[in-house]
């Protein structure tokens, strides 16, 4: 049996004034406590602002969005600061999002000083970089100075220090080496059964999310096509789109017969 349905959205749609078709299009989906689910589509489909329309980032021309049972969107002030809380966010880029003239140590104790209402100490800093495999040290060094997989991770271990149940993931592979992608996926996906956290990763790369999640949903041109098991999608995909978006994964070459 399915866990109990965590995130819904229904008939979410964004249309900006004078365009003539809407950049999300009437999206109802389900999304379950604990769930790793791949949004996927190619550039401009309109993945990033679907994550913004859930978040209640930005404002949707029409739709709802609940969270356990609760409605979020059209807006509740008080409902939307619990919703902060549990639903977390890491946006495209994370390393453009951190603040590069504060140091490691204040970029982690905002969030857990939120969650406490106190000043983390030192062990709880610690702690949340341990979370996320990096060394202790980073703490006193400035943003500025991270790697882009060091302040990836930096990012991820800010959005888990309020210890969420469902983290939003926006291209967080993207822009990263072979090597570090798979140290990153891994990483979310052991976090995720660490913390029993539920996962929304946005791609627009079917193999850089395929081992993460169980279930991959298929955008296209604002609506979601295909809502697949990850398995059944690789091997049957239904709609031309996803066909695309599998046949775009990158194949060895051919060896070349050298005798
Ligand atoms: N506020 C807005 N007003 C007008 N157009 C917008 C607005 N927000 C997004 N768009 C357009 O909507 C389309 C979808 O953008 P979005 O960033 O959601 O796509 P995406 O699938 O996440 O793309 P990518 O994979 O390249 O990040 C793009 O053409 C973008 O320029």
């Amino acid at each position: 049996m399915l866990p109990a349905v965590f995130l819904e959205t229904r008939q979410l749609s964004y249309q900006p004034a004078g365009q003539l078709h809407p950049i999300v299009s009437r999206i109802s989906l389900q999304l379950h406590a604990g769930e790793r689910v791949a949004l996927i589509g190619t550039s401009g489909c309109g993945k990033s602002t679907l994550l913004k329309l859930i978040l209640a980032l930005q404002p949707a021309s029409e739709g709802e969005v609940w969270c356990q049972g609760e409605l979020i969107r059209p807006a509740s002030v008080r409902a939307l600061r619990g919703y902060r809380q549990q639903v977390q966010y890491i946006a495209q880029d994370p390393a453009n999002t951190l603040d590069p003239r504060r140091s490691v140590a204040d970029t982690l104790a905002e969030p857990l000083r939120q969650l406490t209402g106190s000043k983390p100490n030192n062990l709880q800093l610690e702690q949340a970089l341990e979370h996320v495999r990096l060394d202790r040290r980073l703490l006193s060094q400035r943003c500025a100075s991270l790697s882009g997989g060091q302040a990836q991770r930096v990012a991820i271990a800010r959005a888990i220090a309020l210890q969420p149940r469902f983290l939003l993931a926006d291209e967080p592979v993207s822009g990263l080496d072979l090597p570090l992608r798979q140290q990153i996926s891994q990483l979310l996906a052991d976090l995720a059964d660490r913390h029993d956290m539920g996962l929304l990763v946005v791609s627009h790369d079917l193999s850089s999310v395929a081992a993460l999640c169980q279930r991959v949903l298929v955008m296209h041109n604002g609506e979601i096509v295909e809502d697949a098991p990850t398995q059944q999608l690789l091997r049957h995909p239904q709609h031309p789109a996803s066909q695309q978006l599998l046949n775009a994964i990158p194949r060895l070459p051919p060896l070349v017969n050298q005798q």
